[in-house]
């Protein structure tokens, strides 16, 4: 019976399996990710991270992500960080400034003293082709109509396609219905991640992420991103903002500058290791 080493982490709460495919020979197909992904029959998680070897000379590592649904998508805040956690640990670097490939593009991870990871996670961009989102024009905020409601929203790729709205009551929030509705809404052909935001100051927001692919998650690297420079477009927070969510605080920093990186700083904790048959 063929096995497969895996690492089980999580950033916030957001949680992941993390397979080695450097040293190991793995194929991936939707059904065998959502078979792991399960929660009772499975390993359990939200994505799965595959740490490959960088097609890029000059890059450290390639990592492909996969949502609990089994598709294969291009970013992941949280993922970032426990990949860079992960390399250091299972020994594929003595680096702690890492480059690697995503499919949306090229990140790099500075591995912190205290397991702390900072990421710059590139610029945002405000485009609808960008998530893609099916409006001609770039707006600061859209009306579209959900579940019988209209809804005004931002609109940002941070690599992956994000919709952000405002919140009066985070835990009063419909995150289960309206974040459901937005996800497949005709208007994001490839579905959405939506964040559900409450500005309590202009340094902290408390946000809440119905994620593509994997329902509402404890956390959100990059809906914590996008909520923040949709919030720093709409003037309502500064460049430094603590984004709470239900599994806890996010660090994001963007100064709105048209060529300005934004910067998110958070834990990533090991859980356990384990293997598993992959017949
Ligand atoms: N949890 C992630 C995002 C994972 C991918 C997302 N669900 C998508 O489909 O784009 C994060 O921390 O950013």
């Amino acid at each position: 019976m063929k096995t497969l080493k895996f690492s089980k982490m999580h950033g916030l709460g957001n949680d992941f399996m993390v397979i080695d495919a450097i040293n190991q020979q793995v194929e991936f197909t939707p059904s065998k990710v959502q078979a792991w992904a399960d929660r009772h029959f499975g390993i359990g998680f939200d994505q799965l991270l595959v740490v490959e070897r960088a097609q890029q000379v000059g890059v450290d590592f390639r990592y492909r992500i996969f949502n609990a649904d089994g598709s294969e998508v291009q970013q992941c805040g949280n993922g970032a960080r426990c990949f860079a956690r992960f390399v250091v640990e299972q020994g594929l670097t003595d680096k702690h400034d890492i480059t690697v490939e995503t499919a949306s593009g090229i990140i790099v991870l500075y591995v912190q003293d205290n397991h702390w990871v900072r990421v710059n996670m590139g610029k945002p961009n405000f485009a609808p082709a960008s998530l893609p989102f099916e409006f001609a024009q770039q707006q600061a905020k859209y009306h579209i109509q959900v579940a019988d409601e209209s809804l005004e929203i931002g609109a940002v790729s941070m690599g992956n396609p994000h919709a952000v709205l405002l919140v009066d009551d985070i835990d009063t929030a419909p995150v289960a219905l309206l974040g459901k509705a937005l996800e497949s809404h005709p208007l994001f052909p490839q579905r959405v991640n939506v964040g559900f935001a409450q500005v309590i100051d202009s340094a902290t927001v408390k946000l809440r992420v119905y994620e593509r692919g994997a329902t509402e998650t404890l956390a959100c690297g990059t809906g914590a991103c996008a909520a923040m420079v949709v919030l720093r477009a709409w003037q309502l927070v500064g460049d430094d903002v603590r984004l709470s969510l239900p599994g806890g605080d996010l660090q994001v920093q963007w100064d709105g500058g048209p060529d300005s990186v934004v910067w998110m700083t958070g834990p990533a904790e090991m859980v356990f290791t384990g293997t598993i048959a992959d017949d």
